[in-house]
């Protein structure tokens, strides 16, 4: 499962993101990956990463890692502490860690080994609107304890329901022989509660981070912390597949009704699709910001129509092609006048983006 680099650069970091800050949880049961997981995101440089624990003090994650990814150390240390499933003491965590001038890139919430992914997925979405957004909800399967542990029942759990992406990890301890029987197994009963859930297998939760967060630059920011640096120089690595990325820029006002299209049935593999984008209004044109995660859409309006737009789509296995000619005909198609039902429509989604935030529900 060799899968290519994403093909021009970075196509994740071209559509520069101010707006409401992703919040991604990550969830499994206990000893499958988690603390692994974000370890591993955390040495990915160029990201500037806020993270939420159960209880900093307790767990193996790596301080100088913790430290070094965000300037405010202090917030990472001694404000982002809660208890799940205090819903207080996480809002608390990402009201803080959401304020502007931290700028972060990516809210990560480790829960613990028994929080329940449905709940914590409901109480991320009862954030302030305004500043962080629903990233995806990311399960960490143990490939090996799977069917002794978490997977018991006839029906599957309830728990792969709120995931976005599952990442079946431990694959070095299956045996060789048994692995790709295990591996359809695990992927079965995932798909049976959630058929459209990206999964990907993983060794020590190494995934490319590209599906997770934007990664903005290759290589450490000049505020970084010299002992991070050399923290993830140690640990630089790369082995895991790549996602791979297909993007198209936008220079003239784009068609609601194709972009809402796109969005509500993404190209075949994508697991990320995000963009920034120019409509035509009924007296002027707007701006806005698109974001699909799994089945999460978030629409946003942005201050300015920006003068040229971009589209990009993240996935471990991505039609590139397809997803290519999808994204190029939103570009290409000429829209010159007011949609009526395609601006009806992506408003709709700017309208639930805030409420379902607000209110908890959906
Ligand atoms: N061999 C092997 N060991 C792994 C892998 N992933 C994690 N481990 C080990 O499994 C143990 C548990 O991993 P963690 O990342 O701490 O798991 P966790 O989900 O955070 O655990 P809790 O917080 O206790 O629920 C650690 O000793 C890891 O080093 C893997 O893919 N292969």
């Amino acid at each position: 499962m060799a899968d290519p680099e994403p093909r021009s650069g970075n196509p994740a970091s071209t559509v520069g993101m101010s707006g409401p800050v992703p919040v991604i949880a990550l969830t499994g049961y206990l000893g499958a990956g988690k603390t692994s997981l974000l370890n591993h995101l955390l040495r990915r440089p160029g990201a500037r990463l806020g993270v939420v624990v159960n209880d900093f003090g307790t767990l193996n994650v790596d301080a100088a890692l913790v430290t070094g990814q965000v300037d405010e150390a202090a917030v990472i240390s001694g404000g982002c502490i809660c208890h799940l499933p205090d819903a207080g003491g996480l809002h608390d965590a990402l009201h803080r860690l959401s304020r502007p001038r931290l700028r972060l890139d990516a809210i990560l919430v480790e829960a613990s080994g028994v929080a329940e992914p449905v709940d914590l997925a409901r109480l991320i979405r009862l954030g302030n609107p305004k500043e962080i957004r629903p990233g995806g909800l990311i399960e960490v399967i143990d490939a090996v304890e799977h069917f002794h542990t978490v997977d018991l029942r006839p029906e599957p759990p309830v728990r792969y329901a709120a995931a976005t992406l599952v990442v079946i990890n431990k694959t070095d301890l299956l045996p060789p022989t048994d692995r790709d029987r295990v591996l359809d197994r695990i992927q079965e009963r995932v798909r049976r509660r959630n058929s459209h859930v990206q999964i990907v297998t993983a060794r020590h939760s190494r995934i490319d981070p590209t599906l997770v967060f934007d990664t903005a630059v290759d290589k450490d920011p000049v505020d970084e912390l010299p002992l991070a640096q050399l923290v993830r120089e140690r640990h630089h690595d790369h082995d895991h597949d790549h996602a791979r990325a297909a993007s198209a820029e936008l220079a003239q006002p784009v068609s609601p009704s194709m972009l809402i299209d796109l969005v509500e049935d993404p190209p075949s593999g994508a697991y990320r699709l995000k963009g920034r984008v120019r409509v035509r209004g009924h007296r002027a044109e707007q701006g806005f910001a698109v974001h699909v995660v799994g089945s999460l859409i978030h629409v946003t309006p942005l201050p300015e129509p920006p003068p040229v737009g971009e589209l990009v789509a993240i996935g471990m296995h991505l039609d590139e092609f397809a997803t290519q000619q999808r994204l190029d005909a939103v570009a290409t198609t000429p829209a010159d006048r007011p949609d009526v039902a395609g601006l009806r429509r992506l408003h709709r989604y700017r309208t639930l983006s805030g409420r379902r935030l607000a209110q908890g529900s959906g």
